[in-house]
C-alpha cells in the first residue's frame, strides 16, 4: 500500500513540477465542470415550480442559475482542454528527460542482459505516456466523484429512496470496467501478434529495408502474413467487443429500470403531493447526469489503474538506478596519469544468465603507454575484454588494477571521464558535425581548433571539409537542410568523437574501423599508435580490437584470444618467430592479398 501511494504521489508531481498552474488548474476546472450538471437540474427544477406558483423573482434566479452554469459549462469546458493539453505535453516531456537521465545513468551494462529488465525497460518505454497522464486520470476522478456527490445528495434532498439510483451506479461500474476488462484483456493476448503486424508493416514500407525487399520481391509473402496475423488480432478484438457489447446491453436494461424506477417515484411523490412538479424535472435531469458521471468514471478509473501500474514499474527503475549508483565503499580518484599500467589478474567472466565461461583466468599486464592489439577469433571474448576494462561489468572472478589500485574503488562515472574510444556499434548522432564530435567533451563543442585536431587524428577532416557548412552542417537527412553520410564517414566522425579528449587513461577502439578500407584502417592506427607514443608521458593505454592484422602487426604488444583464454602474446616479430595461431592467421591474411 505504501508503495502504492508512494508510486501515486511520484508520478502525479510530475505533472505539478512540468506545469503547477496548468495542473492546479486542470483540476478546478474540472469540479467546476462535474458541478455545471446537478446544478442546470436543480434549476430547472426551481424555474418549473416558480412559474406554477407565478413566483416571478424565484423563476429570475432559476433562471440565473441555468445561465449561469451554461456558461460556466462553456468557459470550464475551453479552459479545461487548454490546461488537459497543457498539462499532458510539459509532462511528457519531464518523464522522457527523466527516464533518459535514469537509465542512461545506470553506469553497468549488465541489467540489459535480464530479460526480466529488458521487459520491464520495454513496458517502460512503450507506456511512458501513462506516467503523464496521472494528473489526467486524478483529475478526471475527483470530478467523478464531485458530480456523483453532488447528484446523489440532490436525488436524497427529494426523496431517501432515490439514492438507490447512486446504488444503481456502482453495479454499472462494475459491469462497465468488466467490459473494459474483457477488451484490456484481449489486447494484451494480441499483444505479440500486433506487434508482429506493425513489424510486417514496417518493414514492408520503410526505406532501410527496401533493397531486400525488392531483391527478393518479399512484397507479396508480408502482405499475405500481414493479412493473417491480422485476421488473429481482430478477430480476438472483436470477440471481446461482442462480449462487451453483450455486458453493456444488460447494464443498459438495469439503468433503464431504474432510471425508469425512479422517474416512476418521483411523480407517484408529485400525486400524493409530497414532491412538487419541478422535483420532477429535477429527478429526470439528475438521472441523466447520474449516467454520464457513472460513464466518465468508469473511463477514468481504469485510466488511474493504468497509469499506477505504470508508475509502479517507474519507481522500480528509480531504486534499481539508485542502487546502481552506489559509491564503491573506499572510492579513490583515478591517478593523474600511469606509471605501472593496467592489469587483469586471473580474470573470469559469464554473461548474467549465461553458463558459458567466456573469459577464463584471463591475467594479462596491459604497460603504461603501450600500444596493445586484441585479436581472436569471432567469439574469442575481444569485446567483452574491453567491456570489462570500460567498467561495463564487474569481473566474476579475478579483477582488475590500475596502477595496482582495483577498478571497483574508482566511483564509475570518475573512471569513465577518463576513457576514450570508439566502437564498432557506434552512435549515429544526427546533430550539428560539431556537437557530433564535441560531446566527448562539451568545454570544447565550440573549440574549432580541439575538434579540428580530433578529425586529423581521425582522418576525417575530408568528411568535415565536403560538408555544406563544415562543422555547423545539421547532419541527417531527416532534418531541413541536413546532409546525409555515408556508413564510413559516420564511423570516422564516431573515431574523431573517441580522439577528442587528450588525457585519457585508456583509449579503447573495438573495431571501429570495420566500415572502412583496409589502407585507410591501417594509415588511421599508424597515427593512433604515433599520438599514444607522443602523449607515453601521460602513460595511456591504447588498446585496438581488429580482425585485420596488417593493422595489428604495428602494436607494440600484440594479445592472441583463443575460447576466453590467452593462447600466446608478444611483439609480431616474437609471435611470427614462435609460430602458433597468430602466425596461421597473419599467414593466411597476408597470401590472400598478394
Ligand atoms: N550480451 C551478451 N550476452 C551473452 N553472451 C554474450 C553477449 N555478448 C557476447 N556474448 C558471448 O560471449 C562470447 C564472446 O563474445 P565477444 O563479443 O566478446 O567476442 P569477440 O571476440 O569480440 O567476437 P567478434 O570478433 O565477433 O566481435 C561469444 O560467444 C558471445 O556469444
Amino acid at each position: 500500500m505504501r508503495d502504492t501511494w508512494k508510486a501515486f504521489l511520484t508520478t502525479i508531481s510530475f505533472g505539478f513540477r512540468a506545469a503547477r498552474w496548468h495542473a492546479v488548474f486542470q483540476i478546478l476546472t474540472e469540479i467546476a465542470l462535474a458541478l455545471t450538471g446537478p446544478l442546470i437540474a436543480y434549476s430547472a427544477g426551481n424555474l418549473v415550480d416558480a412559474a406554477a406558483d407565478s413566483d416571478l423573482e424565484r423563476a429570475l434566479t432559476a433562471g440565473f442559475g441555468i445561465a449561469a452554469a451554461t456558461g460556466l459549462l462553456i468557459v470550464a469546458q475551453y479552459y479545461n482542454a487548454h490546461c488537459v493539453f497543457a498539462v499532458l505535453e510539459r509532462t511528457q516531456a519531464l518523464s522522457d528527460r527523466t527516464l533518459m537521465r535514469l537509465l542512461g545513468g545506470i553506469g553497468s551494462l549488465a541489467p540489459h542482459e535480464h530479460p526480466k529488465y529488458l521487459d520491464q525497460i520495454q513496458l517502460l518505454r512503450e507506456e511512458r505516456e501513462s506516467l503523464a497522464e496521472m494528473t489526467n486520470a486524478t483529475a478526471g476522478l475527483v470530478s467523478a466523484v464531485v458530480g456523483f456527490g453532488t447528484t446523489a445528495l440532490l436525488l436524497a434532498d427529494v426523496h431517501p429512496a432515490l439514492i438507490s439510483l447512486a446504488l444503481l451506479a456502482f453495479i454499472s461500474l462494475w459491469i462497465t470496467s468488466r467490459a473494459n476488462d474483457l477488451a484490456v484483456d484481449a489486447q494484451e493476448d494480441t499483444g505479440e501478434p500486433e506487434r508482429l503486424r506493425r513489424h510486417l508493416f514496417d518493414i514492408g514500407t520503410t526505406a532501410g529495408a527496401g533493397k531486400e525487399l525488392r531483391i527478393f520481391g518479399l512484397t507479396r509473402e508480408l502482405v499475405r502474413r500481414h493479412h493473417q496475423v491480422s485476421d488473429e488480432v481482430l478477430d480476438t478484438r472483436n470477440r471481446a467487443a461482442w462480449r462487451g457489447a453483450a455486458l453493456k446491453s444488460v447494464d443498459a436494461v438495469i439503468n433503464a429500470a431504474g432510471f425508469f424506477g425512479a422517474i416512476a417515484l418521483v411523480v407517484w411523490l408529485a400525486v400524493e403531493g409530497r414532491a412538487t412538479p419541478g422535483d420532477v424535472v429535477m429527478v429526470v435531469g439528475l438521472t441523466i447526469e447520474m449516467a454520464a458521471v457513472v460513464a466518465t468514471s468508469v473511463g477514468y478509473s481504469g485510466d488511474f489503474l493504468w497509469c499506477l501500474k505504470q508508475a509502479k514499474r517507474y519507481l522500480w527503475l528509480e531504486r534499481f538506478a539508485a542502487e546502481a549508483a552506489q559509491e564503491p565503499d573506499e572510492p579513490v580518484a583515478p591517478p593523474a596519469t600511469l606509471t605501472h599500467g593496467i592489469d587483469l589478474v586471473d580474470v573470469t567472466y559469464r554473461y548474467p544468465g549465461s553458463e558459458r565461461t567466456v573469459l577464463d583466468g584471463v591475467s594479462l599486464h596491459l604497460p603504461a603507454g603501450a600500444v596493445v592489439a586484441l585479436v581472436g577469433e569471432n567469439g574469442a571474448g575481444k569485446s567483452t575484454l574491453v567491456k570489462l576494462l570500460c567498467d561495463f561489468y564487474e569481473p566474476d572472478d579475478g579483477r582488475i588494477q590500475v596502477d595496482g589500485v582495483d577498478l571497483r574503488r574508482f566511483p564509475v562515472p570518475d573512471w569513465r571521464s577518463r576513457l576514450t574510444g570508439a566502437f564498432q556499434d557506434f552512435v549515429e548522432l544526427r546533430l550539428p558535425a560539431r556537437e557530433a564530435i564535441g560531446v566527448a567533451d562539451t568545454s570544447r563543442i565550440d573549440d574549432d581548433v580541439a575538434l579540428r585536431g580530433a578529425l586529423r587524428r581521425a582522418g576525417a577532416v575530408s568528411v568535415v571539409d565536403g560538408l555544406p557548412h563544415g562543422l555547423d552542417t545539421r547532419l541527417g537527412r531527416e532534418w531541413d537542410g541536413g546532409v546525409e553520410l555515408s556508413g564510413g564517414q559516420w564511423q570516422k566522425l564516431a573515431l574523431a568523437r573517441g580522439l577528442l579528449r587528450t588525457d585519457p587513461l585508456l583509449a579503447v577502439f573495438d573495431e571501429p574501423t570495420a566500415a572502412l578500407d583496409p589502407q585507410t584502417e591501417h594509415a588511421l592506427f599508424e597515427r593512433f599508435a604515433a599520438a599514444a607514443r607522443e602523449g607515453k608521458s601521460r602513460g595511456t593505454v591504447t588498446l585496438l580490437v581488429s580482425h585485420r592484422f596488417s593493422t595489428v602487426r604495428m602494436a607494440d604488444l600484440i594479445v592472441v584470444l583463443d575460447g576466453g583464454r590467452i593462447r600466446e602474446m608478444g611483439s609480431h616479430e616474437h609471435l611470427m618467430a614462435h609460430p602458433d595461431l597468430y602466425a596461421e592467421l597473419y599467414d593466411l591474411q597476408s597470401s590472400a592479398y598478394r
